[in-house]
């Protein structure tokens, strides 16, 4: 049977990015004169990848862009946080505790982001976590992204996964819908970036800490979806 396969979310459910995506963010907006955003406002702007998160800043301070000047300030924006990767970011708490732990119970793991593969690789890379997953991929990994169901299932694919043993995991809409598009059973958490409570986003489950995120926990999950699941359940 094919092992268990844990898919993740990076920014606002892996790693706590906001001070870096703040700080990179304000440093890109302010070569056009356009006024600071907060971390409140990373709620709505982060889960999308780095193009939407600028056009939104933009737009929220009043500047709404034109496509022509979106390309520099994308290369500003990545050139900036490629420069001081890792800065702040770190793990949330428990993570690394429940990834060693669900290795042990051999399970795989892997991520599924709309940030662009190449950052999210460093990242991970500059934390040492690269070891831990099967697969990375990202926004521009394939020709689609999350919630795009392809998303999740190339990356179950790469990772050596099977859709009917996977779980993903995450922090905004986006997440819980590309899992319920690819058939996947979803958990959200609720320390990222989401305009609207978790709960209300219709996660399968909702856990407020990684200690929670326990290799029991999986499997119930997985029980539970494919026994009320038919077509999965006859798959
Ligand atoms: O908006 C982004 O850059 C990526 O966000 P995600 O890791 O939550 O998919
Ligand atoms: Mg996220």
């Amino acid at each position: 049977m094919t092992p268990v396969l844990v898919v993740f979310d990076l920014d606002g459910t892996l790693l706590d990015t906001h001070a870096d995506l703040v700080e990179s963010l304000n440093y890109t907006i302010a070569a056009i004169d356009v006024a600071p955003v907060s971390y409140d406002d990373l709620t709505h702007l982060v889960g999308h990848g780095a193009k939407v998160m600028i056009e939104r800043a933009c737009s929220l301070r009043g500047h709404p862009l034109s496509q022509e000047q979106l390309p520099a300030l994308l290369d500003r924006f990545i050139a900036h946080y490629t420069d001081n990767m890792p800065g702040h970011t770190a793990p949330y708490p428990g993570l690394v505790e429940a990834m060693d732990q669900l290795k042990s119970a051999g399970c795989k793991l892997a991520v599924c982001t709309n940030k662009l593969e190449g950052l999210a690789r460093s990242l991970i890379e500059k934390l040492e976590l690269t070891h831990y997953f099967d697969a990375i991929t990202g926004g521009d990994t394939f020709t689609v992204r999350k919630p795009d169901a392809q998303h999740l299932l190339g990356t179950i694919e790469r990772a050596g996964g099977d859709v009917r043993n996977s779980v993903m995991i995450g922090d905004s809409i986006n997440d819980i819908l590309v899992a319920r598009n690819a058939g996947v059973p979803s958990i959200a958490v609720p320390f990222g970036y989401s305009d609207a409570p978790v709960e209300t986003l219709g996660p399968n489950r909702v856990i407020t800490h990684f200690k929670e995120l326990t290799p029991a926990l999986i499997d119930e999950l997985i029980m539970d979806f494919t026994a009320a699941t038919p077509t999965a359940a006859a798959g």
